[in-house]
């Protein structure tokens, strides 16, 4: 395999969804959440860092009126398994009494979105509701579900569209997994 940090190593990743179809998926979960949230304001938090490109591309597309603020948890840090959450960025807008709507590329054990969850509700928040780029499919899920997502993706690391392989490749236009040995 191509060092990672060349121009030539996406030329032997899998592109899994290229930019097209990522893009035409999100329009679709744009159209999910206009129905839903039309007559809501909510408070739309995007979790950073992974979740900056997906928002990019969504956020242009809704039709109602909102809040945009973001919080940053990480717990992946640049390596292939998640450890526990940890919270660099706290919202700053007040949830208090506010339809909250999380915005992430992905959602794969779920920890990440439980502990936002719960930190949304503790904050005082009427609603919280998760939106995600890409679904992995596993038998290992926390308990909470997220609520909308616009891909599903298999049980492997993928990186691109705002994900990172090792720290680096968030910018690769579509999503990309490592090739099967
Ligand atoms: O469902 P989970 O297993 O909890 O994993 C999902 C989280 O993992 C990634 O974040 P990461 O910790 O890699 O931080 P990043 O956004 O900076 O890449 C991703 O952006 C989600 O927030
Ligand atoms: N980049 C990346 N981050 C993740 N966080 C949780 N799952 C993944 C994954 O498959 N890829």
């Amino acid at each position: 395999m191509t060092a990672i940090n060349t121009p030539g190593f996406m030329d032997q990743a899998e592109c899994l969804y290229d930019h097209q179809t990522v893009c035409a998926s999100i329009e679709v979960l744009a159209a999910s959440l206009n129905h839903d949230f039309a007559d809501k304001q909510p408070v739309v938090l995007v979790v950073m860092t992974g979740g900056a490109i997906v928002a990019g591309h969504l956020l242009p597309q809704l039709s109602f009126p909102l809040e945009l603020d973001y919080i940053h948890a990480t717990r992946y840090q640049g390596k292939m398994t998640g450890e526990k959450v940890r919270w660099l960025v706290q919202p700053q807008i007040s949830l208090i009494g506010r339809d909250v709507l999380i915005i992430d590329d992905i959602h794969d054990v779920g920890l990440t979105l439980g502990e936002i969850n719960s930190y949304c509700m503790e904050r005082g928040a009427t609603s919280v509701t998760s939106a995600v780029l890409l679904l992995k499919n596993h038998p290992r899920k926390a308990s909470v579900p997220c609520d909308y997502h616009a891909l599903e993706v298999d049980d492997r690391f993928v990186f691109g569209f705002g994900m990172d392989y090792k720290g680096l490749w968030r910018n690769a236009p579509g999503i990309f997994a490592l090739p099967k040995a």
